[in-house]
Protein backbone atom coordinates (compact mmCIF):
# COMPACT_ATOMS: atom_id res chain seq x y z
CA UNK A 1 0.00 0.00 0.00
CA UNK A 2 1.65 3.39 -1.29
CA UNK A 3 0.94 4.91 2.28
CA UNK A 4 2.81 7.86 1.12
CA UNK A 5 0.42 9.16 -2.12
CA UNK A 6 -1.86 10.17 0.68
CA UNK A 7 0.64 13.25 1.52
CA UNK A 8 0.58 14.15 -2.43
CA UNK A 9 0.34 17.66 -1.12
CA UNK A 10 3.56 17.98 1.14
CA UNK A 11 5.41 15.57 -1.67
CA UNK A 12 4.06 18.45 -4.41
CA UNK A 13 5.13 21.08 -2.49
CA UNK A 14 8.61 19.87 -1.42
CA UNK A 15 9.04 19.18 -5.12
CA UNK A 16 8.05 23.04 -6.66
CA UNK A 17 10.25 24.24 -3.67
CA UNK A 18 13.13 22.83 -4.45
CA UNK A 19 13.21 23.32 -8.35
CA UNK A 20 12.19 26.69 -7.72
CA UNK A 21 15.36 27.29 -5.18
CA UNK A 22 17.64 26.08 -7.82
CA UNK A 23 15.91 28.48 -10.43
CA UNK A 24 15.98 31.21 -8.06
CA UNK A 25 19.44 30.42 -6.94
CA UNK A 26 20.90 30.88 -10.56
CA UNK A 27 19.05 33.34 -11.64
CA UNK A 28 19.25 35.82 -8.78
CA UNK A 29 23.34 35.13 -8.88
CA UNK A 30 23.37 35.72 -12.80
CA UNK A 31 21.51 39.26 -11.99
CA UNK A 32 23.86 39.92 -9.25
CA UNK A 33 26.90 39.60 -11.15
CA UNK A 34 25.31 41.84 -14.10
CA UNK A 35 24.07 43.98 -11.26
CA UNK A 36 27.32 44.32 -9.90
CA UNK A 37 29.78 44.67 -12.86
CA UNK A 38 27.16 46.67 -15.26
CA UNK A 39 24.96 48.29 -13.01
CA UNK A 40 27.01 49.25 -10.17
CA UNK A 41 23.47 48.26 -8.03
CA UNK A 42 25.78 47.15 -5.27
CA UNK A 43 22.83 46.83 -2.50
CA UNK A 44 20.65 45.33 -5.00
CA UNK A 45 23.11 42.82 -5.72
CA UNK A 46 24.28 42.13 -2.43
CA UNK A 47 20.39 41.37 -1.57
CA UNK A 48 20.42 39.07 -4.46
CA UNK A 49 23.88 37.29 -3.76
CA UNK A 50 22.03 36.72 -0.38
CA UNK A 51 19.19 35.43 -1.83
CA UNK A 52 21.05 33.08 -4.17
CA UNK A 53 22.99 31.62 -1.27
CA UNK A 54 20.01 30.73 0.42
CA UNK A 55 18.34 28.96 -2.43
CA UNK A 56 21.15 27.14 -3.08
CA UNK A 57 21.21 25.87 0.96
CA UNK A 58 17.48 25.40 0.96
CA UNK A 59 18.17 23.03 -2.41
CA UNK A 60 21.01 21.05 -1.28
CA UNK A 61 18.88 20.40 2.21
CA UNK A 62 16.03 18.86 -0.04
CA UNK A 63 17.93 17.25 -2.16
CA UNK A 64 18.98 15.62 0.85
CA UNK A 65 15.63 14.77 1.82
CA UNK A 66 15.84 17.64 5.05
CA UNK A 67 12.78 19.66 5.16
CA UNK A 68 11.91 22.22 7.49
CA UNK A 69 8.40 24.28 7.31
CA UNK A 70 10.35 27.20 7.20
CA UNK A 71 11.70 26.64 4.34
CA UNK A 72 8.96 27.80 1.96
CA UNK A 73 8.03 30.70 4.23
CA UNK A 74 11.50 31.87 4.02
CA UNK A 75 11.65 31.53 0.15
CA UNK A 76 8.59 33.55 -0.35
CA UNK A 77 9.71 35.90 2.33
CA UNK A 78 13.17 36.67 0.57
CA UNK A 79 12.23 36.90 -2.80
CA UNK A 80 9.33 39.25 -2.01
CA UNK A 81 11.59 41.39 -0.62
CA UNK A 82 14.15 41.37 -2.96
CA UNK A 83 11.76 42.37 -5.29
CA UNK A 84 10.50 45.44 -3.26
CA UNK A 85 13.74 46.30 -2.83
CA UNK A 86 14.87 46.16 -6.01
CA UNK A 87 12.08 47.90 -7.14
CA UNK A 88 12.87 51.00 -5.00
CA UNK A 89 15.87 51.19 -5.86
CA UNK A 90 16.79 50.40 -9.65
CA UNK A 91 15.60 52.48 -11.91
CA UNK A 92 11.44 51.29 -13.36
CA UNK A 93 13.32 50.67 -17.39
CA UNK A 94 15.11 47.68 -15.66
CA UNK A 95 11.81 45.66 -15.56
CA UNK A 96 12.74 43.95 -12.16
CA UNK A 97 9.16 45.24 -10.47
CA UNK A 98 7.88 42.69 -13.44
CA UNK A 99 8.96 39.45 -11.30
CA UNK A 100 5.72 40.77 -8.62
CA UNK A 101 3.71 38.95 -11.25
CA UNK A 102 4.77 35.58 -10.37
CA UNK A 103 5.15 35.84 -6.97
CA UNK A 104 0.69 35.12 -6.01
CA UNK A 105 1.46 31.88 -7.90
CA UNK A 106 4.44 30.92 -5.80
CA UNK A 107 2.62 32.20 -2.44
CA UNK A 108 -0.25 29.66 -4.05
CA UNK A 109 2.07 26.93 -4.76
CA UNK A 110 4.46 26.71 -1.94
CA UNK A 111 2.35 27.97 1.31
CA UNK A 112 -1.64 27.32 0.10
CA UNK A 113 -4.63 29.16 -0.20
CA UNK A 114 -4.65 30.81 3.37
CA UNK A 115 -0.73 32.33 3.18
CA UNK A 116 -1.72 33.06 -0.61
CA UNK A 117 -4.70 35.69 -0.27
CA UNK A 118 -2.77 37.47 2.55
CA UNK A 119 1.00 37.42 0.78
CA UNK A 120 -0.92 38.21 -2.55
CA UNK A 121 -2.56 40.73 -1.27
CA UNK A 122 0.27 42.43 0.74
CA UNK A 123 2.83 42.26 -1.78
CA UNK A 124 -0.14 43.85 -4.31
CA UNK A 125 -0.58 47.06 -1.53
CA UNK A 126 3.22 47.43 -1.24
CA UNK A 127 4.75 47.24 -4.74
CA UNK A 128 1.80 49.35 -5.45
CA UNK A 129 3.40 51.69 -2.99
CA UNK A 130 6.56 51.65 -4.03
CA UNK A 131 5.38 52.33 -7.71
CA UNK A 132 3.56 55.22 -6.71
CA UNK A 133 6.35 56.35 -5.08
CA UNK A 134 8.29 56.09 -8.46
CA UNK A 135 5.37 58.13 -10.08
CA UNK A 136 7.32 60.84 -12.19
CA UNK A 137 8.84 57.98 -13.87
CA UNK A 138 7.84 57.97 -17.67
CA UNK A 139 7.25 54.38 -17.43
CA UNK A 140 4.13 54.99 -15.27
CA UNK A 141 2.58 58.62 -16.18
CA UNK A 142 0.14 56.53 -18.58
CA UNK A 143 -2.95 55.63 -16.43
CA UNK A 144 -3.79 52.62 -18.87
CA UNK A 145 -0.47 51.41 -18.42
CA UNK A 146 -0.47 51.47 -14.45
CA UNK A 147 -4.44 50.11 -15.08
CA UNK A 148 -3.34 47.17 -17.32
CA UNK A 149 -0.66 46.36 -14.59
CA UNK A 150 -2.82 45.93 -12.15
CA UNK A 151 -5.44 44.18 -14.18
CA UNK A 152 -3.00 41.47 -14.90
CA UNK A 153 -1.83 41.07 -11.47
CA UNK A 154 -5.24 40.73 -10.25
CA UNK A 155 -5.87 37.85 -12.87
CA UNK A 156 -2.78 36.03 -12.24
CA UNK A 157 -3.67 36.00 -8.69
CA UNK A 158 -7.38 35.03 -9.11
CA UNK A 159 -6.01 32.12 -11.31
CA UNK A 160 -3.78 31.21 -8.56
CA UNK A 161 -6.14 31.28 -6.09
CA UNK A 162 -9.40 29.33 -8.00
CA UNK A 163 -6.10 26.37 -9.24
CA UNK A 164 -4.91 26.03 -5.51
CA UNK A 165 -8.65 25.60 -4.32
CA UNK A 166 -9.49 23.08 -6.11
CA UNK A 167 -6.16 21.40 -6.39
CA UNK A 168 -6.83 21.22 -2.28
CA UNK A 169 -10.71 20.54 -2.47
CA UNK A 170 -9.89 17.68 -4.93
CA UNK A 171 -6.66 16.46 -3.19
CA UNK A 172 -8.75 16.35 -0.24
CA UNK A 173 -11.61 14.28 -1.90
CA UNK A 174 -9.26 11.92 -3.26
CA UNK A 175 -7.87 11.74 0.69
CA UNK A 176 -11.44 10.62 1.75
CA UNK A 177 -12.06 8.11 -1.10
CA UNK A 178 -8.74 6.42 -0.53
CA UNK A 179 -9.09 6.19 3.27
CA UNK A 180 -13.11 5.97 3.87
CA UNK A 181 -15.22 3.00 3.52
CA UNK A 182 -18.18 4.55 1.78
CA UNK A 183 -20.86 2.35 3.29
CA UNK A 184 -20.28 3.66 7.09
CA UNK A 185 -17.74 6.70 6.60
CA UNK A 186 -15.15 5.08 9.22
CA UNK A 187 -11.58 4.44 7.82
CA UNK A 188 -10.47 1.74 6.09
CA UNK A 189 -7.69 -0.82 6.44
CA UNK A 190 -5.15 1.61 4.46
CA UNK A 191 -6.87 4.69 6.77
CA UNK A 192 -5.87 2.30 9.63
CA UNK A 193 -2.08 1.43 8.28
CA UNK A 194 -1.96 5.50 7.50
CA UNK A 195 -2.76 6.52 11.20
CA UNK A 196 -0.48 3.41 12.82
CA UNK A 197 2.49 4.43 10.98
CA UNK A 198 2.11 8.07 10.16
CA UNK A 199 -0.45 10.10 12.46
CA UNK A 200 -0.23 8.39 15.80
CA UNK A 201 3.68 9.95 16.95
CA UNK A 202 2.93 8.44 20.55
CA UNK A 203 2.08 5.03 20.67
CA UNK A 204 3.45 4.29 24.24
CA UNK A 205 -0.29 3.78 25.61
CA UNK A 206 -2.21 2.59 22.09
CA UNK A 207 -4.67 -0.31 22.34
CA UNK A 208 -6.25 -1.67 19.76
CA UNK A 209 -10.07 -2.87 19.77
CA UNK A 210 -11.16 -5.16 17.41
CA UNK A 211 -14.86 -5.63 17.24
CA UNK A 212 -16.64 -8.09 15.71
CA UNK A 213 -20.94 -8.36 15.27
CA UNK A 214 -22.55 -11.69 16.24
CA UNK A 215 -24.40 -13.20 14.36
CA UNK A 216 -24.85 -10.62 11.89
CA UNK A 217 -25.35 -12.87 8.81
CA UNK A 218 -28.99 -13.87 10.67
CA UNK A 219 -29.49 -10.44 10.49
CA UNK A 220 -28.95 -10.27 6.58
CA UNK A 221 -30.72 -13.71 5.84
CA UNK A 222 -34.12 -12.52 7.90
CA UNK A 223 -33.94 -8.91 7.09
CA UNK A 224 -32.05 -8.65 3.94
CA UNK A 225 -28.91 -6.83 2.83
CA UNK A 226 -30.23 -3.43 2.96
CA UNK A 227 -31.33 -3.51 6.82
CA UNK A 228 -27.67 -4.81 7.61
CA UNK A 229 -26.34 -2.34 5.95
CA UNK A 230 -28.13 0.18 7.94
CA UNK A 231 -27.07 -1.65 11.20
CA UNK A 232 -23.60 -1.52 10.15
CA UNK A 233 -23.96 2.44 9.28
CA UNK A 234 -26.12 2.86 12.96
CA UNK A 235 -23.12 1.11 14.51
CA UNK A 236 -20.05 2.36 13.12
CA UNK A 237 -21.73 5.95 14.59
CA UNK A 238 -21.92 4.47 17.91
CA UNK A 239 -18.61 3.43 17.98
CA UNK A 240 -17.21 7.46 16.79
CA UNK A 241 -19.13 8.63 19.48
CA UNK A 242 -18.86 6.01 22.22
CA UNK A 243 -15.09 6.34 21.14
CA UNK A 244 -15.08 10.00 20.78
CA UNK A 245 -11.23 10.34 21.68
CA UNK A 246 -9.90 7.51 19.27
CA UNK A 247 -9.97 6.40 15.65
CA UNK A 248 -12.21 4.15 14.05
CA UNK A 249 -11.93 1.43 11.02
CA UNK A 250 -13.86 -1.38 9.20
CA UNK A 251 -11.74 -3.75 8.55
CA UNK A 252 -14.16 -6.54 7.62
CA UNK A 253 -18.12 -7.05 6.36
CA UNK A 254 -19.33 -6.73 10.45
CA UNK A 255 -15.72 -6.39 12.15
CA UNK A 256 -14.42 -2.36 13.13
CA UNK A 257 -11.06 -2.32 14.56
CA UNK A 258 -10.30 1.33 16.95
CA UNK A 259 -7.55 2.71 18.49
CA UNK A 260 -6.54 5.22 20.87
CA UNK A 261 -4.22 6.13 23.78
CA UNK A 262 -5.66 5.16 27.37
CA UNK A 263 -3.82 6.54 30.45
CA UNK A 264 -4.20 2.71 32.07
CA UNK A 265 -4.73 -0.86 31.08
CA UNK A 266 -8.60 -0.18 33.17
CA UNK A 267 -9.47 2.28 31.50
CA UNK A 268 -8.84 0.70 28.58
CA UNK A 269 -10.75 -1.95 29.12
CA UNK A 270 -13.43 0.23 30.70
CA UNK A 271 -13.81 1.70 27.36
CA UNK A 272 -13.96 -1.84 25.55
CA UNK A 273 -16.65 -2.67 28.24
CA UNK A 274 -19.02 0.35 27.06
CA UNK A 275 -18.26 -0.51 23.69
CA UNK A 276 -19.69 -3.75 24.44
CA UNK A 277 -22.91 -2.23 26.11
CA UNK A 278 -23.08 0.19 23.91
CA UNK A 279 -23.96 -2.17 21.52
CA UNK A 280 -25.72 -4.46 23.33
CA UNK A 281 -28.15 -1.82 24.54
CA UNK A 282 -28.34 -0.20 21.32
CA UNK A 283 -31.85 -0.26 18.91
CA UNK A 284 -31.89 0.03 15.66
CA UNK A 285 -34.62 0.97 13.65
CA UNK A 286 -34.48 -0.21 10.23
CA UNK A 287 -37.27 -0.70 7.71
CA UNK A 288 -39.68 -0.64 10.44
CA UNK A 289 -37.94 -3.30 12.15
CA UNK A 290 -36.58 -3.05 15.28
CA UNK A 291 -33.00 -4.83 15.86
CA UNK A 292 -31.21 -5.48 18.39
CA UNK A 293 -27.77 -7.33 18.26
CA UNK A 294 -24.20 -7.77 20.93
CA UNK A 295 -20.62 -7.86 20.09
CA UNK A 296 -17.63 -9.36 20.87
CA UNK A 297 -14.39 -7.25 21.31
CA UNK A 298 -10.75 -8.42 22.02
CA UNK A 299 -8.46 -6.33 23.56
CA UNK A 300 -4.27 -5.26 23.07
CA UNK A 301 -1.73 -2.93 24.06
CA UNK A 302 0.47 -1.64 21.55
CA UNK A 303 4.43 -3.07 22.55
CA UNK A 304 6.38 -2.53 19.93
CA UNK A 305 4.66 -5.15 17.15
CA UNK A 306 3.88 -3.94 14.08
CA UNK A 307 0.56 -3.44 12.82
CA UNK A 308 -0.18 -7.30 11.04
CA UNK A 309 0.97 -8.34 14.68
CA UNK A 310 -0.92 -6.46 16.93
CA UNK A 311 -4.37 -7.10 15.09
CA UNK A 312 -3.38 -10.94 14.82
CA UNK A 313 -2.93 -10.65 18.80
CA UNK A 314 -6.24 -8.59 18.96
CA UNK A 315 -7.96 -11.38 16.54
CA UNK A 316 -6.62 -14.33 18.95
CA UNK A 317 -8.50 -12.37 21.85
CA UNK A 318 -11.63 -11.88 20.01
CA UNK A 319 -12.17 -15.35 19.24
CA UNK A 320 -11.77 -16.19 22.65
CA UNK A 321 -14.35 -13.74 23.30
CA UNK A 322 -16.51 -15.35 20.02
CA UNK A 323 -15.73 -19.22 21.88
CA UNK A 324 -16.35 -18.12 25.13
CA UNK A 325 -20.17 -17.28 23.96
CA UNK A 326 -20.32 -14.11 22.57
CA UNK A 327 -20.78 -10.15 23.71
CA UNK A 328 -17.93 -10.50 25.83
CA UNK A 329 -14.39 -8.51 26.17
CA UNK A 330 -11.37 -10.53 26.05
CA UNK A 331 -7.99 -9.15 26.30
CA UNK A 332 -4.38 -10.70 26.88
CA UNK A 333 -3.68 -7.59 28.95
CA UNK A 334 -1.76 -8.19 32.49
CA UNK A 335 -3.64 -5.45 34.85
CA UNK A 336 -1.13 -6.04 37.23
CA UNK A 337 2.03 -5.76 35.35
CA UNK A 338 0.85 -3.18 33.55
CA UNK A 339 -0.10 -1.61 37.04
CA UNK A 340 3.85 -1.71 37.87
N1 LIG B 1 -25.41 -6.06 4.92
C1 LIG B 1 -24.13 -6.29 4.80
N2 LIG B 1 -23.63 -7.49 5.18
C2 LIG B 1 -22.32 -7.72 5.04
C3 LIG B 1 -21.43 -6.76 4.53
N3 LIG B 1 -20.18 -7.28 4.53
C4 LIG B 1 -20.28 -8.54 5.02
N4 LIG B 1 -21.56 -8.82 5.35
C5 LIG B 1 -22.14 -10.02 5.91
O1 LIG B 1 -21.66 -10.28 7.20
C6 LIG B 1 -21.92 -11.65 7.48
C7 LIG B 1 -20.75 -12.19 8.28
O2 LIG B 1 -21.10 -13.50 8.63
P1 LIG B 1 -20.17 -14.46 9.49
O3 LIG B 1 -18.73 -14.21 9.10
O4 LIG B 1 -20.71 -15.81 9.33
O5 LIG B 1 -20.30 -13.92 10.95
P2 LIG B 1 -21.54 -13.81 11.92
O6 LIG B 1 -22.82 -14.24 11.32
O7 LIG B 1 -21.51 -12.40 12.47
O8 LIG B 1 -21.16 -14.82 13.05
P3 LIG B 1 -20.08 -14.68 14.20
O9 LIG B 1 -19.09 -13.65 13.76
O10 LIG B 1 -19.47 -16.02 14.33
O11 LIG B 1 -20.82 -14.25 15.42
C8 LIG B 1 -22.10 -12.35 6.13
O12 LIG B 1 -23.45 -12.71 6.01
C9 LIG B 1 -21.77 -11.27 5.11
O13 LIG B 1 -22.57 -11.36 3.94
C10 LIG B 1 -21.98 -5.50 4.15
O14 LIG B 1 -21.28 -4.58 3.68
N5 LIG B 1 -23.32 -5.32 4.30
Amino acid sequence: MDIAALNSTKILRKHVLKWMCLFFGLLSFIFAVFNLSKNHFYIVAGLEVCFSALCFYIFIQLVKNKQRNWYAITVCMTVTLVILCGTFLAPLKNGLFLWAFSLPILYYLLLGRKYGIVLSATLLVMQSSVLLYKLPSPYFSSFNLALNLLFIYIIIWVISHVFEGNRAEFSKRLKNLALLDPLTGAGNRLSMSHYFEVEIKDKSQLYLFLIDLDHFKQINDEYGHDVGDKVLVELATLFRITFAKGYVFRVGGEEFSLMGNFDSAQSALAMAENLRQAVATKYIEANGITINLTASVGVVKYQQQNLAELIAQADKQLYKAKDAGRNAVFSDINLCADAA
